[in-house]
């Protein structure tokens, strides 16, 4: 028994290139449909999914007649231009035979990167899964070179998954999951069913692509799911063509190579945020909010706040501090230092006629928010 999907609400499954393009034979409509039935019948159990799909330089290549991979940047971004239409044209037909809504989202690494967009890609992805439509995420490989390209999809996968703070990863590849050595290669492989994701000796086990359509190879998936595991979630390695495997694991089954996360969602989040963001400025709170932070674990409203200091950019971290000046936390600000001082002391309904424009109605959202 493997819970790592039997418990997860929210889930991050990625499909490599050779699957989706069945080795570079072009789309493949039926493998897309298998899954997005699945991915249906997840969402009727009332989980939310997020797709990261690879495809587009395969199907690319495919459709201008190119039968070798090119080396020239340019026309491996030109080659995935004209692949991701087909790509998403695939998933978005095949989503809605399912009843189900799909959006488009390209993403860089400098996007990821950058905490202003972060929020931004963030609040977009969770709003479409509040409205029910499942996101198709790759990468935007038109506006990246070789040395901010993630390259693989695996790595964005896991920061995918980091930034919707998803339950867990799943990684759909050509092979059943990860085996001591690459199989292609030693025939005496031997098949890893579970292990603790970040196992330095994970990446000795993992060698690159087994194909020439893939990127990564195993370690780009190792690398991912000690990611992952890095706000929280598991990883599940998997084969794509094994029947029924998302619903299968989502029943508890065993199936392919589970990498375990060994800290908890939130305080994983939370200390990665603690760990990686610079402190920008700091509000000061009234006794009010204070308390609703402290006792009732509450978002800080703009209400609340009584005065800013120092000066900050949406997506910042700011310190939280009490009226007598003591911190009471720190988090991610949901606006500028400019605009936090326009909507303090102001209901949240007021934040669009003040600003004219409401991005949330917290200042601090308790999900961004590590109290002391
Ligand atoms: N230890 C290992 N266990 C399993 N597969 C491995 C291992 N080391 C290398 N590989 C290779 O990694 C390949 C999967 O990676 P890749 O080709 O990048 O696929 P994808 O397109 O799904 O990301 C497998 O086909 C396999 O040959
Ligand atoms: N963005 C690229 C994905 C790169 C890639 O090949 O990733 P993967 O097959 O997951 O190792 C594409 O869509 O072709």
């Amino acid at each position: 028994m493997n819970a790592v999907l039997r418990d997860a609400r929210r889930i991050v499954v990625k499909v490599g290139s050779s699957l989706v393009t069945n080795e570079g034979r072009g789309v493949d409509a039926e493998a897309i449909g298998n899954w997005c039935r699945q991915l249906a019948a997840l969402t009727q159990q009332g989980r939310e999914v997020v797709m990261v799909s690879s495809g587009a330089i395969a199907e690319g290549m495919k459709r201008l007649g190119w039968a070798s991979r090119p080396k020239e940047v340019h026309e491996l971004q030109a080659a995935a231009a004209v692949g991701q239409m087909g790509l998403a044209q695939m998933y978005e037909s095949k989503l809605r035979e399912q009843g189900l809504g799909s959006a488009q989202v390209l993403l860089t690494h400098a996007d990821l990167a950058d905490r202003e967009r972060y929020l931004n890609a963030r609040s977009t992805l969770l709003t479409l899964l509040q409205h029910r439509v499942l996101p198709v995420i790759n990468e935007n490989d038109t506006v990246v070179n070789d040395e901010i390209k993630f390259g693989d999809n695996d790595t964005l996968g896991a920061l995918v998954a980091n930034l919707v703070e998803a339950d867990a990863l799943v990684i759909l590849t050509d092979q059943k999951g990860l085996y001591s050595a690459d199989p292609r290669k030693d025939p005496d492989a031997r098949f890893i069913d579970e292990a603790i994701a970040g196992t330095p000796e994970l990446e000795a086990m993992a060698g690159g692509a087994g194909s020439s359509i893939g990127r990564g190879g195993m370690i780009t998936k190792i690398l991912a799911a000690k990611r992952a595991a890095g706000s929280g979630a598991s990883t599940v390695i998997a084969w794509g063509r094994e029947p029924d495997v998302l619903l299968r694991l989502a029943a508890g089954e065993s199936i392919g190579t589970a990498l375990l996360a060994s800290t908890a969602k939130q305080a994983a989040r939370k200390q990665w945020m603690l760990d990686h963001l610079q402190m920008r400025g700091a509000v000061i709170v009234d006794a009010g909010a204070a308390l609703k932070l402290r006792e009732e674990g509450k978002s800080l409203l703009p209400i609340g706040v009584r005065e800013v200091q120092g000066e900050f950019h949406r997506g910042d971290v700011i310190a939280v501090r009490d009226p007598a000046g003591a911190e009471l936390g720190r988090g991610l600000s949901n606006y500028s230092s400019a605009e936090a001082r326009l909507i303090a002391r102001k209901p949240s309904f007021e934040i669009g006629a003040v600003l004219g424009y409401a991005a949330e109605p917290e200042l601090i959202h308790r999900d961004n928010l590590v109290l002391r």
